[in-house]
Order: C-alpha cells, then structure tokens, then sequence
C-alpha cells in the first residue's frame, strides 16, 4: 500500500495515520473540522493536500451514523480503489452502505479493539493498535482485493485481524466494551454529587474502573444507539447479579436476620466475588498471550472473486471464529492459500468440516 486518505483525524483516525506515515505509506488528512485536520498534520500523520490520483485505501474514522454517508460520497469521487471504516459497531455501518446505495463490494467494516476515553487527535498514538485484536467483517459483496488491503493495513498498525461476521461482532462488543462503558458511566455518575470529603479519597481502584467514562458522550451516545438492544441484553444479566449483590448485602447486615441466612448471603457475596475473579481471569492481559491458544488450519482457493466470502460463509455456518487469517498467492495467481487461526479446540472439527464438503483442500 502506497497512498491512503484518512477521512476524520480525531483520536483513531490520527493514530491510523501516524502508523501509516511511519511505515512510508503517504497518507492524506480529511476532517469536517479543519482545525483536527491541521492538528493532525501538524503532529506528523499525513499532508492536508487532496491526493493527485485515486488512493490504494481511504479509511474512514468518524462516528458510526456518519459512515455510510460519507462512504457514499467518497466513492461517488472515486476517491479510493478500497474502503474501510474503523466504527466500534458494525452492523449498522453495513445496513446504512446499502441503504444508501453506496458500493458494498469495495467496502469492508473493520473494528481495532484499541482506543482511549480521549478524543481528537492530540489523544492519537502511532502505537496504538500494537497487538490488538482489529476485527474485520467482510459481508457477502466485498471483493478479496479489498479484504487484502484491509489485512495490509492491519499488518501495517501492528494490530492482529480477526475476521467475523458484523453481527456475532456487535454481540461480542456488547459484552466486552459497551455495557462495560455504560457501567463506567453509572458508576461514576454516583460521584458527582458526592462530598468533597468523600471524593478526595478517591484512589486507584476507582480510577481504573471509571476511567472510560470521561469518554465522549456523543460519540458514545451513537455508539449505544446503534447496539442498543445487545447492550440492554448485558445489561439485563448485570441487574441480576446486582439484585444478587442487594440482597446479600441486606441480609448480611440485618442484626435481626437468622444467622443461618446471614451465613448464606456471606457465601453468596463472596460466590460473586469468586465468579468475578474467574472472569476476569478470562482476559488476556499481556497482548498476544492468547495466541498460544490458536492453531492453523490452511485452505487452498482460486484467486477469484468471491472465493474468500464463500470460505468464510462455509465457515461461519459451523460457528468456529477466525481469529487471524493470512492470505499467500502462488506465482501463478490463479491459486492461493488461506491460513485460518483458530481455537485450538475448534482446529480439527473445522478441517473435517471443510474436508467433507469435497469443495476445499484443506491440511492442517
Ligand atoms: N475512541 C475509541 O476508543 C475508539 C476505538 C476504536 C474505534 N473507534 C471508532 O473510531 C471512530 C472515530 O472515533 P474517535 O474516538 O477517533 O473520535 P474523535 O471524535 O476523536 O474523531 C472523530 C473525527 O471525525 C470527524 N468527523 C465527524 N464527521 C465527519 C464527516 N462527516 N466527515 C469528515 N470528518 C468527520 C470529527 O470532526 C472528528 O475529528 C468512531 O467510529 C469510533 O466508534 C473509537
Ligand atoms: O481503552 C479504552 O479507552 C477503550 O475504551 C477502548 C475501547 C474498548 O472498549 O476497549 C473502546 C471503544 C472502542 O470501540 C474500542 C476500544
């Protein structure tokens, strides 16, 4: 990738650019507001002159509800020969592209799991997305030269592509980021109006977990509205550990309560806190650590278009998630290998899955 037009050059779309300028890709600055723009030149993320010709990748980095509109009108200038959004849901960026009649075949949704609760590009960081997940959600239509150019770009950020269907991708988000945004939200809202006396003594353990709430309202206000009814489902199991908390609380601190019962609601407090524990144990700290979890599985396609889509629909019937795909031409370019990472425990049932249809040659 020679040329790229990064289109919003708030906190993402300059940590985009920075990546790119110091890779030696030349990259083109676009903001509505020209004063991010400047800012963003100014700190050495790319030139504010249009590009002289069509760019190999323009990516788009402003709200969710922005995407499918700006799409439509970059591609309306033949800004690009590829697009790519970096939205944190992923979804309604899709439905929008078609429902705004933009060309679904040189788009491709893509999501770095990597950010700040900073906006604007002074928040931006050349090394943010270093070893972070960048989820990738090719739909049906996009083409396999774009989903290559949405890998280079990954590769070029450092980040680590997980290639998954836009929906599984929203509901996974609800859990891991959303919920857990508005949770932020609420909990700290609790200390707005609290005592200076109180605040003052404000440490660590409140900071880590309120951090994200300084986050932007309206940015996020969009990003809820467009997962709404998958973070109300997080949420909804929230409550029930909540209500769980209440009442072990209660019970433990009612003199008048049996001791038996009082005995029950101690083991049911410190139940949550264990299941607590075990959960975030699940969450792999050190970048990268989760990959000793992963196997390959490789898969020989021609090199036309439509043959990727139809793998990953293949695959996306038997549920087993990409977690990072690498894509190998032979001299020949009618051919090519796919490298599938997957789950370990999930390697050999999708080689038999595959193997059994008699359309792809798997090893592995
Ligand atoms: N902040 C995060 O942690 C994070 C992480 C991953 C992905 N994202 C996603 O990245 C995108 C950008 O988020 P951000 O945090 O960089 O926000 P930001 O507010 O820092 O930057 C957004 C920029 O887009 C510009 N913009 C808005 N509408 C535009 C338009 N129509 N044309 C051109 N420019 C326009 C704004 O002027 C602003 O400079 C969002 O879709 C967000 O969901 C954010
Ligand atoms: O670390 C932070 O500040 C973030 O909130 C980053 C975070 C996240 O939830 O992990 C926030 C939203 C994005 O879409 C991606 C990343």
């Amino acid at each position: 990738m020679k040329t790229t037009t990064v289109i919003g050059t708030g906190a993402i779309g300059t940590s985009v650019a920075l990546a790119l300028t110091r890779r030696g890709v030349s990259v083109h600055l676009e903001d509505v507001d020209r004063a991010a723009a400047r800012t963003a030149q100014a700190m050495g993320a790319g030139s504010l002159d249009p590009p002289d010709q069509q760019v190999d990748l323009a990516v788009l980095a402003v709200p969710p509800a922005q995407v499918g509109s700006v799409l439509a009108r970059v591609q309306e200038s033949r800004m690009a020969r590829a697009y790519v959004d970096v939205a944190s849901v992923k979804k309604v960026p899709h439905d929008d592209v078609r429902a705004m009649r933009a060309d679904p075949t040189s788009y491709i949704g893509s999501h770095p799991l990597a950010g700040t609760e900073r906006s604007g590009p002074l928040a931006a960081r050349a090394d943010l997305f270093e070893g972070r997940p960048w989820v990738l959600t090719p739909s049906e239509a996009t083409g396999q030269e774009v989903l290559n150019r949405a890998l280079e770009l990954v590769a070029l950020c450092d980040g680590m592509p997980v290639v998954m269907d836009a929906g599984v991708h929203d509901h996974a988000v609800a859990l891991v980021s959303h919920a857990p945004h508005l949770v932020s939200s609420l909990l700290a809202a609790r200390l707005e109006h609290a005592t200076e006396e109180s605040v003052r003594l404000a440490g660590q353990g409140v900071a880590d977990v309120t951090r994200i709430a300084a986050g932007d309202a309206r940015l996020w206000g969009d990003i809820l509205r467009s997962n709404a009814s998958a973070v109300a489902d997080v949420l909804d199991a929230f409550a029930t550990g909540l209500g769980r908390a209440i009442g072990a609380l209660r019970a433990v601190s009612d003199a008048d309560a049996d001791p038996a019962k009082r005995r029950g609601a101690q083991e049911d407090l410190e139940d949550l806190l264990r299941e607590g524990n075990r959960g975030c144990a699940r969450i792999a700290r050190k970048p990268g650590t989760w990959r000793t979890e992963l196997a390959t599985v490789s898969v020989a396609i021609s090199d036309k278009p439509g043959a990727l889509a139809e793998l990953f629909t293949s695959i996306g019937e038997i549920g087993v998630n990409i977690e990072d795909v690498r894509i190998e031409h032979a001299q020949d370019q009618t051919r090519g290998l796919v490298e599938l990472v997957v789950q370990k425990d999930s390697a050999a049932e999708l080689s038999r899955w595959l193997g059994a249809g008699g359309t792809w040659a798997v090893s592995g």
